[in-house]
């Protein structure tokens, strides 16, 4: 998939049809009883105003005239309850609605979260983060209205049009023939917005899109924005998405626009309509004045449903583009998922093999190529070598974050790709290089992988780490509350909390991304220390710089150039005097 950047308009893979509306009704039949029940409302709620020009016409032609004060009055009190019932039934229709909405965002939400979490990193690692969040959050609130409100009123307008008419052909035939004749009219105009429309408010949803990514990434940079003093730059590309969302929504808000007038003028003209034809054509011998007030009033009445239809389809174009964007994330598949028959892992010794694996992020970049090496179980095996070699990318391999290219990887001889995430991922503690620090107290942080770990061991791994003590130091202990990204830690204190983190959860093979890469030297031995305590039994592989931390480890692969380009023990490869040499030397003489 292409590379997504702030500025580039996300396209859309499928285009619309019906079958993105067909399949909400997922989300929609689970409240079909209280829609139901609030449709029934609107119903006599409708019903119920559309008495009152019937009675106005009765008034008028009847009881006026013959001054019947009593009937008079009956008739006013049956107009105001004719009001009352349409006005209470609206509100409670309204107060379930509201409900209804607020659960339909929250089946929509959960889902795509649910989803998100099992996208592979490929996923993330192609799209601005910002536009991703937009998509869970904004567009799942505006598509709420249409499914649970908009569905209804669409019915509902549809149902009042049809009272209306059932009353206007009661009242009056001709004129009522003279009210439909406006509606060729109106299909016509709304035939000629609608496309261009739609178009235009998928522009708004990509340039709000746009938007929130570039401020996302700056919200995140925002420390090296100020060490590089970008502000003024960044402020000119802010602006220019922001003049671009603006012009975008000007334009779609002309299209819009459209149709309120077009659907008022139609109404008016229709109006205008009925008076001629009922006082000059039909003249006011065959058509009471009654009649004609209350066309009129029905005439209004029956261009308010198309007015407020008209209105539903503006905010349905608006919103089929936000649905078509969160399908299209619910569509994305977890390429990295279990296997039809995937199978568990059991529980692993930590034998580990790869066997000819070829792997390339994108497609014709190939990141490495024919890698083969056994690892025994409760072995160390350090990776080592040139920034970008691939090093991350051999442990990212063995936890299947990625797939192969070609080749395969064994534990315990079992094919990983065969095996069910959880059963090998649960067995494996990974501490990457980015120690992501979560927002909550340090304590959770450090159970984050398990939950059910008790005070002491989350303490005990603490202190193995040599984190027991900056943390007891802290005002709330372990209690102490952190930011998001750990921002109120230094970068040494934050990587002993991911390492607690990793070592909490007792794994069988442990890998060490530059683990200790921003830890001091003091603390970075007394840390060697337990490190030794704790690596008796495991399968390890770590990844360092520096290779005074890893002169001990069991075996010592140099990744260069796609491959192995040597493997042995520190001793082994001094001897041979090649590039671990060189790259040991070279750190050796520097300190
Ligand atoms: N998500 C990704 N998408 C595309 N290319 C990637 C991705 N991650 C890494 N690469 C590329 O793969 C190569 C190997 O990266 P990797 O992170 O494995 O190197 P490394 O040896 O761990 O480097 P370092 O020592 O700097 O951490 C690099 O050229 C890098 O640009």
């Amino acid at each position: 998939m292409a590379r997504n950047r702030y500025d580039v308009d996300e396209v859309l893979e499928t285009p619309f049809d019906f079958a993105h509306l067909k399949r909400s009704f997922v989300y929609i039949k689970k409240y079909k009883g209280k829609m139901i029940t609030a449709l029934v409302l609107s119903v006599f709620a409708a019903i119920s105003g559309l008495l009152g020009p019937l009675i106005t016409q009765y008034a008028l032609d009847n009881t006026i005239p013959q001054k019947n004060m009593g009937q008079l009055v009956l008739l006013t009190l049956a107009f105001v309850g004719t009001i009352a019932v349409s006005i209470t039934f609206s509100t409670i229709r309204s107060r379930i609605m509201t409900v209804v909405g607020q659960d339909i965002i929250f089946d929509i939400r959960t889902d795509l979260f649910k989803h998100l979490q099992e996208l592979p990193f490929e996923y993330y690692d192609n799209r601005p983060h910002g536009k991703i969040l937009i998509r869970v959050v904004n567009y799942v609130n505006s598509v709420s209205d249409m499914l649970s409100n908009g569905i209804i009123n669409v019915i509902l307008e549809c149902l009042n049009m049809l009272f209306i008419m059932i009353f206007m052909f009661f009242v009056n035939v001709k004129l009522s023939l003279v009210v439909l004749s406006g509606l060729p009219i109106f299909a016509v105009i709304m035939m000629m917005i609608k496309k261009r429309q739609r178009k235009a408010w998928q522009d708004v949803s990509n340039k709000s899109s746009n938007l929130n990514a570039y401020l996302q990434e700056n919200i995140t940079g925002a420390r090296v924005t100020q060490i590089f003093t970008r502000e003024e730059e960044n402020a000119q590309i802010f602006d220019r998405l922001s003049e671009k969302y603006r012009k975008s929504w000007i334009n779609a808000v002309k299209y819009s626009n459209l149709v309120w007038p077009a659907t008022d003028n139609v109404s008016t003209l229709v109006r205008a309509a009925i008076f001629v034809v009922g006082l000059l054509v039909l003249t006011p011998a065959a058509v009471s004045l009654g009649t004609i007030v209350a066309m009129t009033s029905y005439a209004s009445s029956f261009w308010q449903p198309i007015m407020n239809l008209s209105n539903i389809f503006n905010n349905f174009i608006n919103n089929i583009a936000y649905l078509e964007r969160i399908f299209e994330t619910l569509d994305e598949p977890a390429t990295i998922a279990d296997k039809p028959n995937a199978q568990d892992i059991g529980d692993i010794t930590g034998e580990v093999k790869f066997d000819d694996v070829t792997f390339s992020y994108e497609q014709g970049k190939t990141v490495l190529e024919h890698i083969s090496f056994d690892v025994k179980p409760g072995e160390s095996v350090a990776l080592v070598g040139p920034t970008g070699a691939g090093k991350s990318t051999v442990v990212s391999l063995l936890s299947r974050f990625y797939d192969l290219d070609s080749g395969k990887i064994t534990i315990d001889g079992k094919d990983i790709s065969q095996a069910t995430l959880h059963s090998l991922r649960s067995q494996m503690g990974i501490m990457l290089q980015d120690s992501f620090i979560f927002s909550g107290t340090i304590y959770d942080n450090i159970r984050y992988g398990r939950l059910d770990a008790t005070e002491e061991e989350i303490r005990e791994a603490a202190k193995i780490v040599c984190a027991d003590e900056f943390i007891s130091e802290m005002k709330d202990g372990y209690m102490t509350e952190v930011n998001e990204r750990g921002s109120k830690l230094s970068g040494g204190q934050k990587q002993l909390i991911s390492f607690a983190r990793t070592l909490l959860s007792d794994p069988k093979i442990l890998v060490l991304d530059e683990a200790t890469s921003s830890i001091d030297a003091r603390t970075e031995k007394l840390l060697q220390q337990g490190l030794q305590r704790l690596l008796v039994g495991r399968t390890s592989f770590i990844i360092a710089h520096r290779l005074s931390t890893i002169k001990n480890c069991d075996k010592i692969m140099y990744i260069d150039n796609k491959g192995i380009a040597e493997c042995g023990t520190h001793d082994q490869l001094i001897a041979k005097k090649g590039e671990y040499y060189k790259l040991y030397t070279a750190q050796h003489m520097d300190e």
